[in-house]
């Protein structure tokens, strides 16, 4: 067990404190359920998710976690976060479904379960914690030599505090007041330096954007405000 809990309370409640509308596609979570499609289709071009073993690093109430069973891969979530993980599980009975959730950091997991998994995700999540770097180290050691490892995150620039803070947080109110706080944010190079400190190696850096007017995301090359990072890890 780590000494040191790499976790910040009031994040946790925060997802906490909505948990039981994660499923809501009209809700708080709208832009996780908007943004899934993009992201479980590029991960599975990249690496073809059926039949791969995969972690999904602070999987929340599941919603890329259930989205990567249903193409064929065996999937465990790992969060922090109760509430979350109870929707997860309860969802899985609405659905049908196989994965397997687990309370327990990413550290822990990583003592318990080296190199155990092809894919690892850590999607949306280090820009919540106290120390992201031991977050990206514990992926590289949860992935299997060769396997591949995916973070998004948010970048920080003024122009990105400007659309997901001030943008998504205040004007199109599409998140929660206080869900992003710049200081937290990543800028790209930030996590390729810590990725490659760890034997990871970024393969693939894509932006994903937000149109206001079509309330449509995609994915493209402008990182300046969300972006998705594909490591490959050192064989
Ligand atoms: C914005 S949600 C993203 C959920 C999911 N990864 C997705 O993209 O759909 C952030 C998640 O990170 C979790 N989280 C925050 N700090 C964490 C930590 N230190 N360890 C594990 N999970 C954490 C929260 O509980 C929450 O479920």
């Amino acid at each position: 067990m780590t000494t040191h809990l790499n976790a910040d309370p009031l994040e946790l409640e925060k997802f906490s404190e909505l948990a039981h509308r994660w499923w809501d596609p009209e809700s708080e979570f709208k832009p996780l359920h908007d943004i899934n499609p993009l992201r479980l289709d590029w991960i599975d071009s990249c690496v073809g998710l059926a039949g791969k073993r995969v972690l999904d690093v602070g999987c929340g109430g599941g919603i890329l976690a259930e989205s990567m069973a249903v193409r064929g891969a065996s999937v465990t979530g790992i969060d922090l976060g109760e509430k979350a993980l109870s929707v997860a599980r309860l969802h899985l009975l609405e659905s049908g479904q196989k994965a397997e959730y687990l309370l327990q950091s990413a550290e822990d997991h990583a003592a318990a379960r080296p190199g155990q998994y092809d894919v690892v995700t850590c999607m949306e999540m280090l820009e919540h914690v106290p120390d992201p770097a031991s977050i990206v180290r514990a992926c590289a050691t949860l992935v299997r030599p060769g396997g591949t490892v995916f973070f998004s995150t948010l970048n920080r620039n003024p122009k990105s505090w400007l659309f997901a803070v001030v943008g998504a947080e205040y004007v199109l109110r599409l998140l929660p007041r206080g869900t992003h706080e710049y200081e937290k944010m990543i800028k790209p190079s930030e996590l390729a330096r810590d990725a490659r400190a760890v034997g990871l190696r970024e393969a693939e850096l894509l932006g994903m954007s937000y149109n206001p007017f079509t309330k449509v995301y995609s994915l493209g090359r402008d990182t300046a405000v969300n972006y998705l990072m594909r490591c490959v890890r050192d064989e």
